[in-house]
């Protein structure tokens, strides 16, 4: 039992290593990634604490060398789920009742974890089963789960802080209840610490959940079940279960203990679970909670006043770091006519020089993309544009998956605002390029806000304090995230809250209070001292 107002150490962001050459930090990562690369994984799933095999496994492959084999997962039948349901609630009532400073002790210590003796692991494994190079590795897998977990602490005492006025005699409380039952994460294959923060904020609130992991993810997701293990976490609050995606949905979807889910991924699934949870409400015990950060078209929109070399590296980067596979990358561009040279000329350059391999090879900038299905998809919209009028390959165009599934950066200029790729996710490393007259400048940022279903995130660039309040006004609702003379990616926890709104999520704001008040349930407690005796008002006679 708390005997104290606690405070919470201060949360600060993670100070990403540089791993620069000749480094210690680069050695040890190194030598982490090749003894696990040529060591076999078997890996099972975890429900109230326990490790289940049940000897139907998947085989993991590295993408960026899909005939090798790191190692195997098990995956869950019907009756696990079952049983993971059961033992969530069961574990439930005692999660609940402990006391805030200990589930914050248990995120804390999981934070100096991962910062310390589990780094070189976490990174190695993202590197391996998502070819992330190691910096990109670095600002996912450490710093951006570390960041996480110390911030929703921090987050969470605010929110426990936040109370209602009392009057004399009164006293008004605010109980943040955990919800009533479980909570289901899922999570996508492209960012680690997401994968890590979307079973750990509703179990910091107190809830008790259980995890499905995107079947690429499960090598580095069950180096997060490790931390958490090793953080203390009680047996059966994160129960993470593997297998096939739509029968676990299908059994957590139709039970009546489900209170949430906190999903992050693609928006058609992400409605098939809206769609499913509509057609179940009557057989749940409270409304659920219904959360999902979901795709985008993320845009870059430049004005004639803005700096060409600036567009070009954030065009560079924005576009291609993590081979296009973030959710906030630059996949669709506006850019004036008077400055389309210059930048076209910085772009080339900078793309022409980047290397693509494994990441074990520190100088390849570019990696695999995640699997078969991606490589088939991403290779099948370069082949389309190759023969679309409308379009054209400027730079990159190959693939080849005969080692690993690699897709050059590749820059498509159309003449039609509304080409399939300005509108489409693709997820890959793809851009499409939009060149505008430029005294068009204003009118196509209503082009831009009107051609996706999505609004995640999106940059202007922009010398002209005019024109910056013009596009922040016009572009209101076309990005959850908005950049001035920035690149669209690399939101930091605690600094850019991150999410979207229309086709690109409930804009929860992962890694905030906002996103945390989602966990809990209030309950408003009035307690009077003195509690009147009579019902008659002072002014009635007798
Ligand atoms: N907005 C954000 O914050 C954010 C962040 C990262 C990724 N994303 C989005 O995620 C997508 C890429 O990730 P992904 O390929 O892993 O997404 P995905 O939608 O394919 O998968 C996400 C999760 O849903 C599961 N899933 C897939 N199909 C399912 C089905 N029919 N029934 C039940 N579960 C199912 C997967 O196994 C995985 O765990 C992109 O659209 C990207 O924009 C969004
Ligand atoms: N923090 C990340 C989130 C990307 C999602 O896939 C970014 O802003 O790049």
């Amino acid at each position: 039992m708390a005997t104290g107002f606690y405070k919470v150490p201060k949360a600060v962001n993670e100070a990403v290593k540089s791993y620069a050459s000749g480094t210690q930090e680069r050695k040890d990562l190194l030598d982490t990634y090749k003894k696990m690369y040529n060591e076999q994984v078997d890996i099972p799933f975890y429900i109230g604490g326990k490790e289940y095999r049940t000897g139907k496994t998947i085989d993991i492959h590295p993408p960026h060398d899909h005939k090798h084999t790191v190692g195997k997962y098990h995956t869950a039948e019907k009756e696990h789920l079952e049983l993971a349901i059961t033992e969530a609630i069961k574990a439930r009532k005692k999660w609940a009742a402990t006391s805030w400073e200990h589930r914050a002790a248990i995120f804390l210590k999981a934070a100096e974890l991962l910062a310390g003796p589990f780094r070189n692991k976490m990174n190695a494994a993202t590197m391996i089963a998502q070819s992330k190079n190691v910096m990109q590795a670095e600002i996912d897998a450490a710093c951006e789960l570390i960041d996480f977990f110390r911030f929703n602490v921090e987050f969470m005492t605010e929110i426990y802080n936040n109370q209602p006025q009392s009057s004399p005699g009164i006293w008004n409380r605010m109980e943040y209840r955990p919800l009533e039952g479980f909570v289901y994460a899922i999570t996508p294959f492209n960012f680690t610490s997401i994968a890590g923060n979307l079973p750990a904020a509703p179990a910091l609130m107190g809830n008790v959940v259980i995890w499905k992991p995107a079947r690429s993810q499960v090598y580095s997701a069950n180096v997060i079940m490790e931390i958490f293990k090793a953080a203390g976490l009680p047996d059966g609050v994160i129960n993470m279960v593997t297998g096939n995606s739509s029968m676990i949905t299908d059994v957590i979807l139709n039970n009546a203990e489900f209170s949430g889910v906190h999903f992050t991924g693609s928006t058609p699934v992400f409605n098939s679970f809206w769609e499913t949870i509509g057609k179940n409400m009557n057989n749940y015990k409270s409304y659920p909670r219904i959360v999902g950060e979901t795709g985008g078209k993320d845009f870059i929109w430049a004005h004639p006043s803005a700096n060409a070399q600036e567009i070009a590296t954030a065009i560079s980067r924005g576009a291609f770091e993590y081979q296009g596979q973030k959710c906030s990358a630059a996949s669709r561009a506006y850019l004036p006519k008077s400055l389309w040279g210059a930048i076209k000329k910085a772009v080339l350059k900078d793309v022409n020089s980047f290397k693509m391999g494994s990441p074990e090879d520190t100088s390849n900038f570019i990696n695999a993309v995640i699997d078969d299905r991606a490589f088939t998809k991403l290779s099948g919209y370069i082949d389309q544009a190759k023969k679309d009028a409308d379009a054209e390959i400027i730079v990159g165009g190959g693939y080849d998956d005969s080692v690993g599934y690699f897709i050059e950066p590749t820059i498509i200029v159309t003449t039609n605002p509304q080409y399939k790729t300005m509108c489409t996710e693709l997820f890959g490393p793809i851009i499409t390029i939009f060149i505008y007259e430029d005294d068009q400048w204003e009118e196509i940022l209503d082009v831009l806000d009107n051609t996706s279903e999505y609004a995640l995130t999106g940059a202007i660039f922009s010398g002209d304090r005019y024109v910056i309040d013009i596009a922040t006004d016009k572009l209101e609702n076309a990005a959850g995230n908005f950049y001035i003379n920035d690149k669209p990616t690399g939101a930091v926890v605690g600094q850019q809250p991150f999410g979207g709104a229309r086709g690109s999520g409930t804009n929860d704001k992962a890694g905030s209070v906002w996103n945390l008040l989602r966990w809990v349930s209030n309950r408003t407690i009035k307690e009077t001292f003195v509690p009147p005796t009579d019902y008659r008002y002072p002014f009635l006679e007798e």
